[in-house]
């Protein structure tokens, strides 16, 4: 009762304040309600700060690099959960800022794209004055589609000549897809005299494997989707037509991928046109038809280039005349409702409206077969280098192991050598490598490049974006690292193998990142990298400098790598032909992070030199690229000619390989050209065998006056491991330690320049294995040109 009566009594009491001070307590519960909504902001605002930590190692400028969300990593296929984890690429790095991701989508729109809606097709072609050139474009990977294509120019060249409009045509011409650059006939029409009017053929087979056509069917999709380019670019052309091959043995038929790739070119053709499309798209089977479809194809060419040429048109509206809303798969990304377009046939109408003649033009039902709804995912991810595919029986039969479906792994030729004591690659006498040691791998063979000394044009994965089905990460260094000793092991009875070398070359202790395609292109180089170094297996990597993201969030390595293929942009472009349309612009943050990241990891410019390429003219422009990355070491190696008909057809010949003396003398002009601007870099060993010759920044890899270019490798992996006092990885980054630290012992004299980089240990042998006097040795300028050409690539 008494507990009642005083709880009443508080009660009260407390109804009385609140009377009272009613106001100025609701005054002061809104100020406590605001304080703690700001404290709260300001502390997340903090926190996101510290997202991006400050880089742990002593970069000296805090010069951040900008990624752009179009270099950003997109279309990263996952076949196992597992992998799903942790997609290194869109972490932040050292002195980088990573703007945010954009949406995983395949496009690539970079702002905001105006006009909506393709031009209707409108002739720039006048029948009195003007002249048709006839393009026609072919791709082909084992030779049926190029045989086809160089008949159609055959036959067209008679015709055109020989008919009653030839005045009005120029010699047809034929041209390689995988030999051209896209931006000189697929941003717009190429430049010609102005009364020149291109109309373009497309001979396209299908792979359901990645090519080159897969590289250059995205390339239309780009330009379509670039706002900085006229959606309908090619609307200078005056028509097109696309016929494509296929085998309906393997996919009978459309909806099962019987010429798809074709049908993509069509149809990216139609929309970069504004509907040009002077005769549909034809496509025969290789194995049975394809002749008598491609005949029917040709003479319906012909018929739309006697209208043009007579000034009658396209034949505006007209199924078959090129409306660029005829496929089903043409508009799904585009947002276009295509209201107001003359003929927005379903494509699943079309084959009907035929059947039942509601249409008033027939349609060539042999060529555009589309009905029903696709049971294939055009989407779904390939395999990059499948089993089946050309590439897979050509990389193999020049000894590479195809790991999973788009690694590879090769034992060198200085690993031969080695094991047989007949000497190391450069990467002996420059950094202690010893080959026997080394395993050469990659974990994607695809690449963004079409580089000019690159072998492997016409039948390599090409490709902007990861877009195939990705192998985890451990067993992609089970399958390497077993191929690697599988290899090692069928050299046991081969004569000359020393036994201590064979013993020795059981334990793998270096790889090297390089062999062919771009490392870095892989999803899960990261973890790769880390099991390598867990396994005490040092690294190099080189990468193509086009993928700056993934720089950017690469893990530390042992040595770094970058190409330089050329000092300046129209030099890149020619030599390394890129597919990225702003090649420049990631080349040049690629060489901002290494810039950023030489005290974590030594970082190197690797320069192949191409005579009539990029080497006349050009060594200011490799200072100024040097003064911009102040790289540790500058590697300067004459290109290796590999003597294939794509070489050939890239303009690459046997006179554009420099002589040694020739590298000799360019390295000696851009040494003094960095001297001259207070960048002492210094010519720090050669290894002429090799073509190679190294440049290393003499304030730093240089001790008591003596060259210091070689590695501690077992240091690099004490700091590495946090061994040493002080020193740690922490979040895939550096703390407390720099290149410095692991440096080896001094450079050998037999490495230093004027000593040519031979090992004397080593027993130096003629080509036919036969071994060498000491004059011998000295060899002929012949002799080196021959050498050369047996010289490994990295
Ligand atoms: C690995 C491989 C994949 C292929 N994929 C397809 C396909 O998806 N659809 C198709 O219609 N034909 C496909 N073909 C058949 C080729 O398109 C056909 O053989 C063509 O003629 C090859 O042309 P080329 O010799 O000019 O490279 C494929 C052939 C190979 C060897
Ligand atoms: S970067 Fe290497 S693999 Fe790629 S195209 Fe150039 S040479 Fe070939």
């Amino acid at each position: 009762m008494a507990m009642s009566n005083t709880a009443e009594k508080l009660f009260t009491e407390l109804l009385a304040i609140w009377h009272t001070h009613r106001a100025s307590l609701l005054v002061v519960a809104v100020s406590l309600a605001l304080l703690a909504r700001f404290t709260t902001q300001f502390r997340n605002a903090r926190e996101k700060v510290s997202v991006s930590p400050a880089p742990a190692s002593p970069i000296d400028e805090k010069k951040t690099v900008q990624l752009r969300p179009e270099w950003l990593p997109e279309n990263t296929t996952i076949v196992t959960p597992a992998l799903n984890v942790d997609n290194h690429a869109e972490d932040d790095a050292s002195a980088v800022v990573a703007l945010p991701k954009r949406k995983r989508t395949p496009k690539t729109v970079k702002g905001k794209k105006t006009p909506k809606k393709a031009p209707k097709p409108a002739i720039d072609y006048n029948h009195t004055t003007d002249k048709i050139q006839p393009l026609i474009f072919f791709q082909s990977v084992t030779g049926t589609t190029e045989r086809r294509a160089k008949q159609v120019v055959e036959l067209l060249t008679a015709w055109t000549t020989g008919c009653d409009q030839s005045a009005s045509f120029l010699k047809p011409q034929l041209l390689d897809l995988s030999d051209i650059d896209y931006d000189d006939y697929f941003i717009s029409a190429p430049k010609a005299e102005e009364n020149t009017k291109f109309f373009y053929l497309i001979l396209a087979p299908t792979y359901n494997i990645d090519t080159l056509l897969d590289a250059f069917i995205e390339n239309l999709s780009e330009t379509h989707n670039d706002f900085r380019i006229d959606t309908a670019s090619l609307g200078g052309l005056v028509g097109y037509s696309v016929f494509g091959f296929g085998d309906k043995e393997g996919w009978p038929t459309e909806e099962e991928g019987f010429c798809t790739q074709a049908k993509q070119v069509d149809k990216w053709m139609a929309r970069l046109t504004g509907r040009k499309r002077a005769y549909p798209l034809g496509m025969g089977d290789v194995k049975t038809d394809a002749e008598d479809r491609l005949t029917e194809w040709r003479l319906g060419v012909q018929e739309a280039l006697v209208e043009i040429a007579e000034g009658r048109g396209l034949g505006e509206g007209v199924l078959g005349s090129g409306d660029a809303m005829e496929s089903d798969e043409e508009d799904v990304d585009d947002g276009d409702s295509g209201e107001d377009t003359p003929r927005v046939d379903d494509v699943e109408d079309l084959g009907g409206m035929a059947n039942t003649n509601t249409t008033t033009t027939p349609i060539p039902v042999d060529f555009t077969t589309y009905k029903g709804k696709a049971k294939v995912n055009p989407n779904a991810p390939k395999e990059m280098v499948p089993t089946t595919s050309p590439t897979h029986a050509a990389l193999t039969k020049q000894g590479y192991s195809i790991i999973g479906s788009h690694s590879g792994v090769k034992i060198c030729r200085w690993t031969k050598s080695a094991l047989r004591g007949r000497g190391s690659c450069y990467k002996y006498s420059f950094y202690g490598i010893a080959s026997h040691l080394c395993m050469e791998a990659t974990p994607s063979l695809s690449c963004s490049n079409k580089c000019v000394f690159c072998w492997r044009h016409g039948t390599n994965p090409v490709g902007t974006t990861w877009r195939w089905v990705t192998d985890a990460p451990d067993v992609i260094f089970d399958g390497i690292t077993a191929a690697h000793y599988k290899k090692i092991k069928m050299m046991k009875g081969v004569p000359g193998v020393r036994a201590e070398r064979f013993a020795e070359a059981m334990r793998i202790r270096h790889c090297a990142l390089s062999l062919v395609g771009e490392p870095i292109f892989y999803p899960h180089i990261n973890e790769l990298l880390q099991i390598m170094h867990a396994n005490r297996i040092s690294t190099f990597l080189v990468c193509n400098a086009q993928h700056p993201a993934q720089l950017a969030s690469l893990v530390p390595v042992t040595q770094l790598y970058v190409s330089i293929d050329a000092s300046n942009k129209e030099s890149l472009r020619k030599v390394d032909r890129p597919l990225h349309r702003d090649y420049w612009e990631r080349f040049c943050a690629c060489l901002d992070i290494l810039r950023a990241r030489r005290f974590e990891q030594r970082t190197v410019f690797r320069l192949t030199l191409v005579k009539g390429f990029n080497m006349e003219e050009e060594v200011k422009g490799y200072a100024d690229l040097v003064e911009r990355a102040l790289p540790c070491f500058v590697e300067v190696k004459g290109v290796t000619y590999c003597g294939t008909s794509a070489a050939g057809s890239a303009g690459l010949t046997m006179q554009n390989v420099p002589f040694y003396e020739e590298v000799a003398e360019f390295v000696t002009l851009l040494e003094t050209e960095l001297n001259s601007r207070g960048l002492y870099y210094g010519i720090g060993a050669e290894h002429a065998h090799s073509c190679c010759i190294l440049l290393a920044d003499s304030n730093r890899f240089k001790r008591e006056g003596r060259w210091a270019t070689r590695i501690d490798f077992e240091r690099f992996f004490d700091l590495y491991e946090g061994k040493v006092e002080g020193t740690r990885m922490e979040n895939g980054k550096v703390v407390g330690w720099k290149p410095e630290d692991y440096i080896g012992p001094d450079t050998p004299e037999w490495a230093l320049w004027g000593n040519k980089g031979f090992d004397p240990r080593d027993q130096r042998v003629d080509r036919k294995g036969r071994p060498k006097t000491e004059e011998e040795a000295k060899a002929s300028p012949k002799e080196r040109a021959a050498a050369r050409q047996a010289a490994l690539e990295f």
